[in-house]
């Protein structure tokens, strides 16, 4: 959990450094001295200035030129000695920090609902872990360092300003007050709303970009074109509009700013010919030259004030955007966790609403049901009635609102996450391959499996024929050099993973829907393997699948509407009854146009 009730955002910011964070402030200090040490070569070269004014002109009369000339040096490596090491330490803590923040965002996210990641796209988490981080390190490590310098360099400048002139220092601080005038717009309360809003509208255009990626060979084949992708699109104009609105709104504030830092000369260099008047005084002039030196570099630390204020601002939002993530409820597990007794399902009346649903019906609506030690119950009726809700219960993709859900006559809420996990093994509609050697893939099913094990189980679920035909086994990488795989052959190495981590309960979501008629009938012959002495849970729109469960639930707006073997509910002639006649004549159908 985020210290969020530590309200200072850069302390806060600063803390994920851990005991790292001292070297940002020693990194602070060294940039405050640098600046001072850097400032003070340009005394000298006033001094060089008045030494060969006061002897013009014959300047070989001038004294102690080598000794300003050596003490300017001698400042500006020690000036740039400070720096290095006031940077090392700086980069040192913020590489620390995006570090630990990257640990404690992941480290979170592995601990949430698995629920959250279908409610949050992987481009909008990418941005918040990759960017936000990258944000808040280029803030620590360059942008506060270059701060400190840009605020001590103006003081001590003020301060030199009204020691060697204090008329000519008042004309150069009539800009620098503009400047400040002109800034503080740029950091109120307005201007860090938009800050957010711009980043929230960019993770938006993120997370659209990403699903678009996805969605291209869809894309392709129906022939459509990026504006097919209404969010994408909706997303990159309300990008677009409001980063133009917002650089407008900046337009005059900035015009100004930049005006005004800038304006040093125009006021200088007049005021400069009225005061001097008729008499060339010699000190007058060499206090004009030092001035006419010194006010751009002022001039740049100003702007660079600007910036850094603007790049805290980007920090600082993206500092939310990570305790938004480690705010997000973890599964809670349970203080004194029970193990299950058996292998049993129960759903008690349960009801249950996604939370960024609203809706006068819930999505669940009083399920009941239970399924015994290995059973195979399958879960049937129209899409959206609510069945792959049903099934995430179990897992606890969320938990329910009301009622209870019991593995072995525990709730489900009083056994650890890990025990349930162990117990249950869940088969995805879509299943994720990911980018890696099938040995790996299959591998990740069961902790320190042999690859004796792995070979088992892709066996087990036929998957030998594919094995064969690739170029390097069970070590060839899914998706290099055009190793590709079809739907329902993912769904079979999908399976392996099942089988080689072999937990007592099974949920099968579609399992069968990817697959062509040889797939389906190898995918079912593995099924029926896997399924041995387990408890099944199978969701299936091909009737065909689920004739010989021992239990059919019919799901309908989120209520279970029939129960009951396939024979009991084909003669009741309720909706089961319904869709066997409708699914027999799709087959039919089907049959019929391969003939013609
Ligand atoms: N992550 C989610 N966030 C919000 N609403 C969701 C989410 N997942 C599903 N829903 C909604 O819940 C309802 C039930 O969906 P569910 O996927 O459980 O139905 P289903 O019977 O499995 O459908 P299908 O057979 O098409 O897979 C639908 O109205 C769906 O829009």
């Amino acid at each position: 959990m985020p210290e969020t009730q530590n309200k200072n955002k850069f302390i806060r910011l600063l803390n994920y450094s851990g005991n790292y964070k001292y070297l940002t402030i020693i990194g602070m200090f060294l940039s405050a001295l640098s600046a001072i040490c850097l400032l003070v070569p340009f005394i000298y070269i006033w001094d060089v200035v008045n030494a060969l004014l006061a002897v013009a002109p014959d300047f070989t009369k001038a004294q102690n030129l080598d000794v300003y000339a050596i003490n300017a040096f001698t400042f500006a490596i020690l000036g740039i000695t400070l720096n290095f090491f006031g940077l090392m330490g700086t980069h040192l803590s913020a590489f620390k920090n995006e570090k630990n923040m990257k640990d404690a965002a992941i480290n979170h996210l592995l601990k949430l609902p698995l629920g959250y990641f279908s409610n949050h796209t992987s481009g909008g988490l990418r941005k918040i872990i990759d960017y936000s981080t990258a944000k808040t390190e280029v803030f620590l490590a360059h942008q506060l360092f270059d701060l400190t310098g840009a605020i001590v360099t103006p003081i001590v400048f003020l301060i030199l300003l009204f020691s060697f002139d204090w008329l000519l220092g008042l004309i150069c601080l009539i800009p620098i007050i503009l400047c400040f005038v002109f800034m503080y717009p740029m950091f109120s309360k307005e201007s860090r709303n938009s800050m957010e809003k711009y980043e929230k509208y960019l993770e938006e255009m993120n997370g659209e970009a990403v699903e678009y990626v996805r969605g291209i060979p869809v894309t392709k084949a129906f022939q459509q074109s990026i504006y097919s992708f209404k969010n994408f699109i909706n997303a990159i104009k309300n990008y677009g509009k409001f980063s133009a609105e917002y650089s407008m709104s900046t337009h005059i504030p900035m015009t100004a700013f930049t005006v005004s830092i800038n304006g040093f000369f125009a006021l200088l260099i007049p005021a400069g010919i009225l005061l001097a008047g008729s008499v060339v005084d010699v000190k007058f002039f060499a206090n004009f030259m030092f001035y006419i030196i010194f006010t751009p570099i002022c001039a740049v630390m100003m702007m660079k004030i600007m910036t850094v204020s603007q790049d805290w601002m980007l920090a600082s939002c993206a500092l939310d955007s990570i305790e938004a993530i480690l705010n997000e409820c973890p599964l809670v597990d349970p203080i004194n966790p029970q193990k299950p007794k058996n292998h049993s399902i129960e759903f008690e009346g349960v009801y249950f609403d996604y939370e960024n649903v609203d809706g006068d019906e819930h999505i669940l609506n009083d399920v009941n049901l239970k399924i015994n030690e290995n059973e195979t119950v399958a879960l049937v009726g129209p899409s959206g009635g609510g069945k792959t809700t049903i099934a995430s219960l179990i897992p606890r993709f969320w938990d329910v609102n009301q009622g209870s859900i019991k593995v072995g006559d525990v709730d489900v809420r009083d056994i650890s996450t890990k025990e349930l996990m162990e117990n249950i093994s869940f088969v995805f509609q879509n299943t994720t391959l990911f980018k890696d050697s099938i040995y790996n893939n299959v591998a990740i099913g069961r902790k320190g499996a042999s690859r004796e094990d792995v070979k088992k189980a892709l066996s087990l679920t036929q998957c030998d024929d594919i094995i064969d035909e690739l170029p390097d086994g069970i070590d060839t990488v899914i998706g290099s050099e055009g190793t590709y795989l079809s739907g329902g052959q993912q769904q079979r190495i999908a399976l392996a993973r099942a089988v080689l981590k072999d937990a007592p309960i099974i949920i099968l979501d579609e399992a069968t829907a990817l697959a062509d008629p040889e797939n389906e009938y190898l995918i079912q012959k593995a099924i029926s393997e896997i399924t041995k002495d387990k408890t099944v849970i199978m969701i299936a729109h091909r009737l065909s699948s689920v004739k010989n469960v021992d239990k059919i639930y019919v799901v309908e707006n989120g209520r279970i509407v029939e129960e009951g073997n396939h024979h009991t509910l084909v003669d009741s002639e309720g909706i089961y009854s319904r869709m066997w006649v409708e699914f027999n004549q799709s087959i039919q159908w089907k049959v019929k146009s391969e003939v013609i």
